[in-house]
C-alpha cells in the first residue's frame, strides 16, 4: 500500500451513441426553445397588458372621462365670446361641466344656431349618452311660415303668398271686419294692413290675421313667452317651465290705434319691462311675485280667471308637439337614435279681452342673455336649471360623464318596481296568458327592452321635473284636455296609459 494513495483514477464517461448525441442535442435545444417561448409569451402579455391599458383608457376617453371629474360641453353658435349664452354656461358650470371646444368626446353639445346640417357626419353617430339641445327637423315648429299656415287650432289664419293668393282673398272676402300683417320668414318690420294694401305676389311672405282686441294691462298690449321642453318624439313629452313666464309689453299704449305707430302693437327687441307696468307694480316689485303670477292677481282682482288662459295655452302646445310630431320624427330617423335629442323653445302667445289664446311664434333659440334686461338672469337661470334637471343632464349622482356606469347605481334610481303599473290587471288571467290586452302590455313580461327604457326616461324626468309640468301626456286630472286616444300614435297611447297606470297609483303623476 502505498502512503499517499494515487487519486482513482477518474471515471471515463462512456462514449455517446449516435442516438444519444441526437438526444443530448434535442434537449439542449429544446430546453432553449422553451426558454424562447417563454420569453416571448411573456413578451405578448406585456405588450398585450399594454395595448389593453391603451383600450381602457380610449374606452374612458369614448365616454368622456377626462380624468377631471367633469362632465363635458360643446358650443355651436355664431359670436358665442360676446357672452350672449353667459348664463347658458353658469349653470353648466354649477352642474359640474366643463368646456371642452377641441373634443368630439363631449356629453352635451348647446347648438344656438341649427346645427344639423354642417355637423351632420359628427352628430349622425352620436355614442348612446350624448345629448344635443335640438331636434333635427325641429324646423317643422320654429320655422315661422310653417307654423303660421299650419292651420292648426290657437294658430291666427295665415296663408303663404303667393301660392295662397286666391285662398287669402276669399278668406278676406268672408271676414271683412279682419285685419292683417303681411310678414316674412324673419319676421321683422311686421305692419297692420289692408287688404288692397298687401303684396299678394311677394314670394316668402306671408299673410296672418291680425289678433285685435288684445288683453291689455295699464293700456299695453303684451305677449306671453313659455319655455317649452320637448324630452321625447314618439313617444312624445312635452313639459313647460311652469315656475314662470316671460312677459314683454309694448312701449306705448294701445290706444288710441294706430297702425303707422309699430310700438303700439309689436312687442319688440326694446319691449317694456313687467317692472314699469303701473298695474302689476304692487304684485311684482312689492310682493316679489313672478310675471305669470302678478297677470294672475291682476286679472283675479278683475274679476277674471286666469286659468281659462293658461288651460289654453297648455292645450296649444300640445295640439302643435302632436301634430308635428311626426314629421320631426322622420328627419329624426335619418340618425343613429332619437335619443341623443331634447328641444327648448319659447313659445309666444297674445291673448285677447275675453282671454282667447293665440299662438304666434315658437323661438327655437330664445333669447337667454339678460344684457338688455338684467332683472331677467333669474328667470333665464332657473329656466335652464330646470330644465338640466329634468333632462338628467344635472343629475344627483355624481358622475364624470353622462354615460352610464354601474347597473346597480342605474337600479337605485329606476328599477322595474318603479315601472310598474296596474297591478291587479297585471296579476290576472288575462295578462298572465297574452300580452293582447292594451292594459296588458305594460306589465312586466310584456314589456320590450325600448318600451322599458322608454320608461324609464319618463319616469326619471318626472322625479327630477323640478317646476317643469308634463303637458303631454296630458294630466289625468285636467279638465280642459279631452284625450281622444284614437288620435294618438301606438307609442303614445301606450305612453298615455302609463301615465294613467301610474296616476292611479300616485296622484303625483296624474
Ligand atoms: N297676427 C298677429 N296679431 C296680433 N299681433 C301680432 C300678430 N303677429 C305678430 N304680432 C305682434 O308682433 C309681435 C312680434 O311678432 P312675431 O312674434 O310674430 O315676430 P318677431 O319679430 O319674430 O318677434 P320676436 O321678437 O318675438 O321673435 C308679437 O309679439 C305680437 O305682439
Amino acid at each position: 500500500m502505498s502512503e499517499n494513495p494515487k487519486p482513482q483514477k477518474e471515471e471515463q464517461p462512456e462514449r455517446p451513441t449516435t442516438v444519444q448525441t441526437f438526444v443530448s442535442q434535442y434537449e439542449k435545444y429544446y430546453g432553449l426553445s422553451v426558454l424562447i417561448a417563454v420569453v416571448s409569451i411573456i413578451t405578448i402579455l406585456i405588450i398585450a397588458a399594454d395595448e389593453c391599458r391603451t383600450c381602457f383608457n380610449k374606452l374612458e376617453e369614448a365616454q368622456g372621462i377626462n380624468g377631471e371629474g367633469l362632465k363635458t360641453y360643446w358650443v355651436y353658435g355664431r359670436n358665442v365670446e360676446s357672452g350672449y349664452l353667459r348664463h347658458v354656461f353658469k349653470i353648466l358650470d354649477s352642474l359640474g361641466y366643463k368646456n371642452e371646444p377641441n373634443s368630439t368626446n363631449w356629453d352635451l353639445l348647446w347648438a344656438h344656431d341649427y346645427p344639423f346640417r354642417k355637423l351632420y357626419p359628427v352628430l349622425s353617430n352620436l355614442r348612446p349618452h350624448q345629448r344635443v339641445n335640438h331636434f333635427p327637423g325641429c324646423g317643422y315648429i320654429t320655422n315661422k311660415v310653417d307654423l303660421a299656415v299650419s292651420k292648426l287650432k290657437y294658430i291666427p289664419p295665415a296663408f303663404r303668398l303667393p301660392e295662397d293668393k286666391e285662398e287669402f282673398l276669399r278668406y278676406a272676402t268672408t271676414h271683412p271686419s279682419a285685419s292683417f300683417v303681411q310678414k316674412n320668414n324673419d319676421h321683422r318690420n311686421i305692419k297692420v294692413k289692408n287688404v288692397s294694401d298687401i303684396e299678394l305676389d311677394s314670394e316668402g311672405t306671408f299673410v296672418q290675421e291680425f289678433v285685435d282686441r288684445p288683453l291689455l294691462v295699464s293700456g299695453h298690449k303684451f305677449d306671453i313667452g313659455i319655455y317649452t321642453i320637448i324630452t321625447s318624439l314618439d313617444p312624445l313629452r312635452v313639459y313647460i317651465y311652469n315656475g314662470d313666464a316671460l312677459l314683454r309689453f309694448c312701449p306705448v299704449k294701445y290706444y288710441p290705434f294706430d297702425p303707422q305707430n309699430l310700438d303700439k302693437y309689436v312687442v319688440g327687441d326694446d319691449y317694456l319691462p313687467i317692472w314699469q307696468i303701473p298695474a302689476l307694480d304692487y304684485y311684482y316689485n312689492d310682493l316679489g311675485f313672478g310675471m305669470r303670477e302678478s297677470l294672475n292677481a291682476f286679472l283675479r282682482s278683475k274679476g277674471q280667471n286666469p286659468q281659462k288662459m293658461w288651460d289654453q295655452i297648455e292645450d296649444a302646445i300640445r295640439t302643435l308637439a302632436l301634430a308635428k310630431e311626426p314629421r320631426i320624427v322622420d328627419v329624426v330617423n335619418k340618425f343613429k337614435s332619437k335619443h341623443n335629442f331634447f328641444e327648448m323653445m319659447r313659445i309666444d302667445f297674445v291673448v285677447d279681452e275675453d282671454l282667447n289664446v293665440y299662438l304666434l311664434e315658437a323661438n327655437m333659440s330664445p333669447n337667454l342673455s339678460s344684457a338688455h334686461y338684467p332683472p331677467n338672469q333669474l328667470l333665464y337661470e332657473q329656466v335652464l336649471y330646470n330644465m338640466m334637471g329634468l333632462l338628467g343632464l344635472g343629475e344627483r349622482v355624481r358622475k364624470d360623464s353622462l354615460a352610464v356606469r354601474l347597473q346597480s347605481e342605474e337600479d337605485m334610481i329606476v328599477s322595474d318596481k318603479q315601472l310598474a303599473t296596474f297591478p291587479k290587471e297585471c296579476s290576472s288571467v288575462v295578462c298572465k296568458s297574452s300580452c293582447v290586452s292594451p292594459v296588458c302590455q305594460l306589465c312586466r313580461p310584456c314589456l320590450s327592452w325600448e318600451t322599458r327604457e322608454d320608461l324609464v326616461r319618463a319616469y326619471k324626468e318626472h322625479v327630477n321635473r323640478g317646476e317643469c309640468k308634463r303637458i303631454f301626456p296630458p294630466s289625468q286630472l285636467n279638465p280642459g284636455s279631452d284625450v281622444n286616444l284614437e288620435e294618438y300614435s301606438a307609442e303614445n297611447q301606450l305612453h298615455y296609459r302609463w301615465f294613467l297606470g301610474k296616476c292611479q297609483l300616485d296622484s303625483t303623476w296624474c
